[in-house]
């Protein structure tokens, strides 16, 4: 065995890395699908990755914006769906706990409250559009609630938009328009300037900033763009350079922008940035109104260094019609229409947004969730026995500890003959941290919240791989939980270095645990199970099989790992029902037998 091991910190749950990790196809994975079933305390129950009101009742939709009816359509099939749209933040959080999804665009605030609020039964976010800023996402992770958005079905709206707006600034079209209609006729005043040969600075070279500057080209301009994140041959491939920031600035003719708005961005164009553009520039914002410091635009405008923008969003929307920068005679507005086409709006959004939180709320996870991190179906349906062995060894780790500073250093360590890069761990990750935490705490754990749950409980989860020779087909050869620096109720699950161990395989599709401690065992991981430490001698497993017996209680493996003939042993026992309490006693006082636990799983 050729061991190569490297070690994995557990991340922070960023959302941004999240959502950067996804699978760029639009393959999804279905954990409900797979039939996971985990019975443990509370029952057998379908184990999903996002629990809705269970699969019987029909889940609530709340809509609070307005949506095509295509998507509505799509949703009323599958949920109860509450249009209710303009509702104040109050009365959206009295809402909010009787619902199990919530759509909204660009106009709805769900901030923290808003999921403090539904007490536990939001489970979908879903962002009818891109931008997902007005989304709580970090609040939304911490109560394990899955954020989808929708998006590609507005990128053409928003791009054709920005040129709408380009062209109407360069002609002064809204100004003109504006005073033949107050019965002037003022053919010199409104004199433009033309788009052709001018340099145009795409910032933000995304999905919608690429549509722009494919349509720009299209008009005579030369096209730059600034983008820290964007690969150089896709714009190479359209004809656009990629520049840095500064060198977009000071050389636009007309400046465009295309980035989010985070607190990277957030007022990108201040007083500073505005000193170092050249002269007469314009600009056009389509993306948020954050991204540019107003106040500074409106003294860039009044100095001249702008000569004109064109605004579809802003900071506080809708902004004060006395506004200074919407009453500039220099600016043309719109209110936040990018996204407002019919193409857009009455299929495209709406059906990718309904697919979405549908297919969230039947416990799969789309490509678009913002929150979570993504696996592909292929990947994750090979997985699905090591997702359930994940969870269970969590299970029955953090069963055997006792006592002590509880459960803070779990290591994990999987080995198999794949390559690192080609073993995504961190569905079963999620899983181990499920099972390690939701049976010592109320929180219900999900791969949206196990991250962040497990950094909130101070239980810090590193992972190791062990390369293997031999073929790589089946992903996984084992997988273990280690927790250190905690005492064990059974002294036999502590390995020769000190931790809580336990290991498992699956066999023909079937967990089983092969370790505890320095004993390799063997038992299906498929209801509940005995240990037992012994001194091995004949008739033991006829001794513990008639208590279990006289009371019913069925086994369904029995497997004995031994350091040595008659030395100490310990016993596995699988079993279909819980024993009582007096048999788990009377296995105890069976002389041979040195100690005992029972585990749910
Ligand atoms: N006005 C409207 O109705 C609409 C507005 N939008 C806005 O446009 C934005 C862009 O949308 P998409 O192109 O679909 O998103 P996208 O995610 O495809 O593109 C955003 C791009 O911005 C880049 N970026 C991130 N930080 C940057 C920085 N500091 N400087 C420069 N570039 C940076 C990213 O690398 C990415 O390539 C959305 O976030 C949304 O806020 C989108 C659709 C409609
Ligand atoms: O998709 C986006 O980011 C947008 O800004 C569109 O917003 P809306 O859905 O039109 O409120």
């Amino acid at each position: 065995m050729a061991a190569s091991t490297s070690t994995l910190n557990v991340p922070s749950l960023n959302p941004k890395l999240s959502s950067s990790l996804s699978i760029s196809s639009p393959a999804q994975f279905s954990i409900s699908s797979l039939s996971l079933r985990a019975a443990h305390g509370r029952g057998s129950r379908r184990f999903v990755v996002l629990a809705t009101g269970g699969l019987d009742a029909k889940p609530t939709v709340l809509v609070a914006e307005k949506l095509g009816a295509a998507g509505l359509d799509l949703l009323k099939e599958f949920a109860n769906v509450d249009c209710s749209y303009n509702l104040s933040p109050e009365e959206l959080n009295t809402k909010i706990s009787l619902c199990d999804a919530l759509i909204v665009r660009s106009g709805t605030k769900v901030s923290r409250e808003v999921f403090e609020s539904s007490g536990g039964r939001l489970k979908v976010v879903g962002r009818a559009g891109v931008g997902i800023d007005n989304v709580d996402l970090a609040a939304a992770t911490e109560h394990g609630c899955l954020v989808v958005n929708a998006p590609t079905a507005n990128t053409v709206a928003a791009a054709e938009h920005g040129i709408a707006l380009l062209a109407a600034m360069a002609r002064n079209v809204a100004q003109a328009d504006a005073s033949v209609k107050a019965g002037k006729w003022l053919r010199n005043k409104y004199v433009g300037v033309s788009l052709v040969g001018k340099t145009l600075a795409v910032m933000g070279f995304g999905k919608v900033g690429t549509e722009l500057a494919r349509r720009a080209k299209g008009l005579g301009m030369h096209v730059i763009a600034h983008d820290p994140y964007a690969p150089a041959d896709r714009a190479r491939a359209i004809g656009v350079e990629l520049v840095t920031f500064d060198e977009a600035i000071a050389t636009a003719d007309f400046i465009s922008l295309h980035m989010p708005l985070t607190p990277t961005t957030s007022k990108m164009l201040n007083d500073e940035t505005f000193g170092k553009m050249k002269k007469g520039v314009r600009i056009v914002n389509v993306a948020r109104g954050g991204v540019i410091d107003e106040e500074a635009l409106v003294r860039a405008l009044d100095s001249g260094i702008v000569a004109q923008a064109a605004l579809d969003v802003f900071t506080k929307e809708p902004p004060s019609p006395e506004s200074k920068l919407v009453q500039h005679e220099n600016v043309i507005v719109t209110p936040h229409l990018g996204a407002s086409t019919v193409e857009a709006q009455v299929e495209g959004v709406a059906i990718e947004i309904a697919e979405a939180v549908v297919g969230a709320l039947k416990g799969e996870l789309a490509s678009t969730a913002v929150n979570a991190p993504m696996v592909p179906a292929e990947v994750l349906s090979e997985l699905k026995p090591y997702v359930i062995l994940a969870e269970k060894l969590g299970r029955l780790a953090v069963q055997l500890v006792t006592g002590g500073s509880g459960v803070k250093s779990v290591k994990v360590t999987y080995a198999s003959a794949r390559a690192p890069d080609d073993l995504d761990t961190r569905v079963l990750r999620a899983m181990i941290t499920k099972g390690i935490i939701e049976p010592i705490s109320s929180v219900f754990v999900n791969l949206v919240n196990a991250d962040f749950t497990a950094k909130q409980r101070g239980v810090r989860i590193t992972e190791e791989r062990i390369l293997l020779d031999g073929s790589p087909e089946a992903p996984l050869d084992s997988i273990q939980v280690q927790i250190a620096n905690v005492e064990s109720k059974f002294a036999s699950a502590i390995s020769d270095t000190g931790e809580i161990r336990v290991e498992g395989r699956v066999k023909d599709g079937v967990p089983h645990l092969t370790r505890v401690g320095s004993f390799e065992v063997d038992v299906s991981l498929e209801g509940s199970i005995i240990l037992c430490r012994q001194v091995d001698q004949p008739g033991m497993i006829g001794k513990v099989g008639s208590i279990l017996g006289q009371e019913n209680v069925n086994v369904s493996f029995m497997s004995v790992g031994r350091i040595a003939p008659r030395k100490q042993a310990v016993m596995a026992i699988g079993v279909d029902d819980q024993p009582s309490k007096e048999s788990l006693q009377r296995i105890g006082e069976i002389p041979a037998v040195e100690e005992i636990v029972f585990l749910k799983l």
